[in-house]
């Protein structure tokens, strides 16, 4: 016997002729709704009385809630795990703790209960407290005669009031902002900025700064980043080694840790070359308690760290196999070396490096492997009202031939560097103060001006520029170890470190090693093998050397627009480069933007991310 419909066609075909419905088929079981149906009516009828009135409903027409118990289940709360406080404790303990921990990674952490762990349960009991005070506050203690809460300060009582305390504060605010502009010379707008653009800026900094120190805050710049936040699954925070504190942009540590905890942030600590080794393993100690972090020197000849960056992008995007490819996007100060680094890792030059701060002007896309895209963004900086011009100029932010006086800043840098490595790297002794220094130095080069005066000026720009290019060595001490930490400064005296003995050698027997080369000698003789130091016909050098000359710096030939349509070419004939043997494949492309729609003299204090939406995406 077959189901209805094949009984169906077997009774045909054979002929037979049925009326019986009963015959195993179609319609043959009943329904657990006609049984019902059918037990209605076993049921009996309503009672009813003479007149015709229902005295007692038939059991399907009562009303009454049936009596019953209903044994409790947990499966009626689909998807629920019931566990024991203990185990609740020690599992919130154990995530915690691999929370924390900046070299383990969480993954889908939506599947875990979050926020029990981040919350605690002192904070959950706190905030639920909060809400039920107010919701169970009565009107009485609130309002009214016996009212126990405290009344808000308001310096008016009326409506009227009111009003003519915001037009009191509007004229304040504006007799403000035209003495901020005053002072900070964009008095007649003729600094350069629209009168729209003087509008947009936030004038709440409470010292006036020149123009060229708000460098790296405009809103075009946040933009940028945001957008190459948005873009990356792992971003790399470039911190220059000479100064990593003041060079770590917390803004942007702060921001991927509540807005996109899901996305890996490393740091790497590039310009190992110029710091002694012990520094930069110092630094690095420092800087891996709050996220992993890699050491690097970016050169295309002679790269340190390559290799380990690469394999830990590797394992990130191994981490990530689910995705087509993972995106990596570097960010940080500028001038720190962003896209040397990108050049370092694809072995040949694709990012347009200079030694000048604000070369990358716009994100760009770089593909190291088939599977890791690398993302340029420009530099930022964070709007700090703490940091003084002086800061940001040995920070590396400002383009020095812009700076007025430029002289006003030597005195930090001879505070900053060693006096003997100042005697060493420009020949010199015995000068009394920084307008004597540069006298002097201006004398001993024959930069003169009309009249035989020394150039104060120019000498005092190369002087700074040597300072940010590494020609004149200096960095900031690590913090002091603690206790079970083996790695020390010892033997080296004073605030700011002692060049090397190699160093120390080299240039008694010969003429003053004054670049970035040298400097690296300090790192290449405490540890010759991570720390080869740059060649002669270095980057920073070559680059300098161009620069000097008018020529242009390397760039990437074929920079097409983000917005352009060929996503990915292929580029598999370069050569130097093992990254493209990488065993993924060789797809080699760059995509940049080469449009720069708006000035980027717009400064703006406030780096907020724009809605997602307004953010140009790639994706
Ligand atoms: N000595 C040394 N110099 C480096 C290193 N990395 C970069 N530089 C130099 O630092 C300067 C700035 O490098 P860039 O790669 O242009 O820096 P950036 O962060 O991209 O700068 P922006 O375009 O302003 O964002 C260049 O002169 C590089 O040669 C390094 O590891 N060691």
């Amino acid at each position: 016997m077959g189901t209805g419909k094949k009984e169906k066609s077997r009774i045909q075909r054979q002929g037979k002729v049925t009326g019986d419905p009963k015959v195993k088929g179609e319609n043959f079981y009943r329904s657990a709704k006609k049984i019902k149906a059918l037990n209605v009516l076993k049921e009996g009828k309503a009672i009813r009385n003479k007149e015709g009135k229902v005295v007692k409903a038939a059991s399907y027409q009562s009303r009454d809630v049936p009596t019953a118990v209903i044994e409790p289940n947990r499966r009626w709360f689909n998807n629920t795990r019931v566990i024991s406080q203990d185990t609740l404790t020690s599992f919130r303990e154990a995530i915690a703790e691999k929370d924390k921990d900046p070299y383990s990674v969480l993954l889908k952490s939506n599947k875990l209960p979050m926020s029990l762990i981040r919350d605690g349960p002192k904070d959950a009991l706190k905030k639920h407290q909060a809400k039920m005070t107010i919701e169970s506050e009565p009107f009485s203690q609130t309002f009214g005669p016996k009212a126990q809460r405290k009344r808000p300060k308001l310096s008016f009582n009326t409506i009227g009031d009111l009003t003519e305390h915001s037009e009191k504060s509007m004229d304040t605010y504006q007799a403000r902002l035209e003495e901020i502009k005053l002072l900070s010379g964009a008095s007649g707008y003729g600094g350069g900025l629209a009168d729209d653009d003087v509008q947009e800026e936030d004038f709440s900094v409470a010292t006036a700064k020149e123009a060229i120190f708000t460098k790296g805050q405009s809103k075009r710049i946040w933009n940028e980043l945001y957008k190459v936040i948005d873009s990356s699954d792992v971003i790399l925070h470039v911190i220059d080694a000479r100064d990593p504190l003041g060079t770590r942009c917390r803004h942007v540590e702060k921001y991927l840790a509540t807005e996109a905890p899901h996305k890996h942030l490393i740091f790497v600590l590039n310009k190992i070359d110029l710091v002694p080794s012990k520094t930069a393993a110092a630094w690095i100690r420092v800087l891996q308690k709050d996220h992993p972090t890699c050491a690097m020197r970016s050169s295309i000849k002679n790269p340190f760290g390559r290799g380990s960056l690469i394999d830990l992008l590797r394992q990130f995007s191994i981490l990530h196999k689910d995705r087509k490819q993972i995106s990596v996007g570097l960010v940080g100060y500028p001038n720190v070396g962003k896209s040397s680094i990108i050049n370092a890792l694809r072995g040949k030059p694709v990012a347009k490096v200079a030694p000048i701060p604000g070369e990358t002007k716009v994100w760009q896309y770089v593909t190291l492997m088939r599977r890791i895209y690398l993302i340029d963004c420009p530099g930022i900086v964070p709007p700090n009202q703490n940091d003084t011009p002086q800061d940001l100029l040995l920070r590396g932010v400002v383009r020095v031939e812009n700076v007025d006086n430029p002289e006003q800043y030597i005195p930090a840098v001879l505070n900053k560097v060693k006096p003997h490595h100042m005697e060493r790297t420009y020949e010199l002794k015995g000068w009394k103060d920084h307008i004597h220094f540069l006298e002097m130095l201006a004398r001993k080069g024959g930069r003169l001006l009309k009249g035989g005066e020394p150039d104060v000026d120019g000498v005092a720009k190369m002087v700074l520029n040597d300072f940010m290019r590494g020609k004149i060595p200096w960095f900031t001490p690590a913090p002091e170890k603690e206790e079970g930490e083996t790695d020390t400064m010892e033997g080296r005296e004073g605030r700011y470190g002692e060049m090397s003995k190699k160093r120390k050698r080299d240039e008694d027997d010969s003429a003053p090693a004054t670049t970035p080369a040298s400097a690296g000698e300090d790192a290449k003789e405490e540890d010759p093998e991570n720390f080869a130091g740059f060649d002669s016909d270095s980057d920073s050098e070559v680059e300098e050397a161009a620069e000097e000359k008018g020529e242009e710096k390397s760039t990437a030939e074929d920079m097409i627009p983000l917005d352009a349509s060929s996503d990915e070419e292929e580029d598999g004939e370069e050569e130097g480069s093992d990254v493209e043997d990488d065993e993924e494949g060789s797809d080699l492309d760059i995509e940049g933007a080469s449009e720069l729609e708006e000035s980027e003299s717009e400064a703006e204090a406030a780096p907020a991310p724009p809605p997602k939406k307004q953010r140009r995406s790639r994706k």
